[in-house]
């Protein structure tokens, strides 16, 4: 597993931009090197923005986006098209905007979906989704496999929370199924979807984004070997490379470093 790295930027508006810099970087370099491209949404303010960012620069036109997949690492669970849903910032600010394969669009299913309200058979249609793109045609559930995710973002908490997994609750824990239905958050709305640790953990690269005085302290815990338990963003890693993309606020329990790049 890979050794965190912290990139510094003055505000959330720069964090914004160069994240989105990086990312069609990143896109274009894994469709060069196999085809294909697969990145790991998040809800949140700043990855809304990074999203925004790179839905309204002209390097958007750098991607071939027939070519990406897109997957969430979790979702609030509610009817299609809640302003709430992960899902309808990410189509505002950047997928309504480009011209992905609906196909290789891969949202976790609404409360109003072909499950209805239920968030168990909801998580494990979409652990099935999983399992499909890891292997198209093996039997579902048949083994614990999932995509090797190319970029995954991660929001993080005021309480240090990633996904929709949270400090003290079991799901932080899951190791046996890729996705987990989230009851009783302490975040609104309380009914969630989330990836779990092996899955979040299998990307080539996991960015934690975060900007503001409020994720100070959560990404302190993110970056000092905290129990994963309490504050499961220490947990946030990727196989390859694993940055912490920050702003200047929300580095500020950090200890001293390197000048931000500006
Ligand atoms: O509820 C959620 O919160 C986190 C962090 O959001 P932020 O607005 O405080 O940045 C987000 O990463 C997660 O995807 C989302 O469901």
């Amino acid at each position: 597993m890979s050794v965190p790295e912290v990139l510094l930027h003055r505000d959330q508006g720069v964090l914004a931009e160069a994240a989105a810099a990086r990312l069609i970087t990143r896109i274009a370099d894994a469709q060069a090197a196999r085809g294909t491209a697969s990145v790991v949404l998040t809800g949140g303010g700043v990855g809304t923005a990074v999203l925004a960012a790179l839905g309204g620069g002209a390097a958007r036109d750098a991607v071939d986006w027939g070519r990406l997949d897109v997957w969430w690492g979790d979702e609030r669970f509610l009817p299609a098209g809640d302003p709430e849903r992960n899902e309808t910032g990410a189509r505002e600010a950047l997928l309504d905007r480009v011209p992905l394969d609906p196909a290789r669009v891969h949202p976790m299913p609404a409360a109003d979906g072909p499950d209805g309200a239920d968030p168990e058979a909801a998580a494990s249609r979409y652990a099935d989704e999983l399992l499909f793109a890891a292997h198209p045609g093996a039997a579902p559930r048949s083994a614990f496999a999932v995509p090797s995710f190319d970029v995954l973002m991660l929001g993080v908490g005021p309480d240090a929370h990633v996904a929709s997994l949270f400090p003290g609750m079991p799901e932080v824990a899951e190791t046996r199924r890729p996705a987990v239905a989230v009851h009783d958050a302490p975040k609104p709305p309380p009914t969630r979807i989330s990836l779990t640790f092996p899955v979040l953990r299998a990307a080539r690269e996991v960015w934690v984004l975060a900007a503001g005085d409020s994720k100070a302290e959560a990404v302190r815990l993110g970056l000092s070997g905290a129990d994963p338990v309490k504050a499961p963003v220490a947990a946030a890693r990727g196989r390859e490379r694993t940055l912490f993309l920050l702003d200047e606020a929300a580095a500020s329990h950090l200890p001293a470093g390197p000048s931000p790049a500006r």
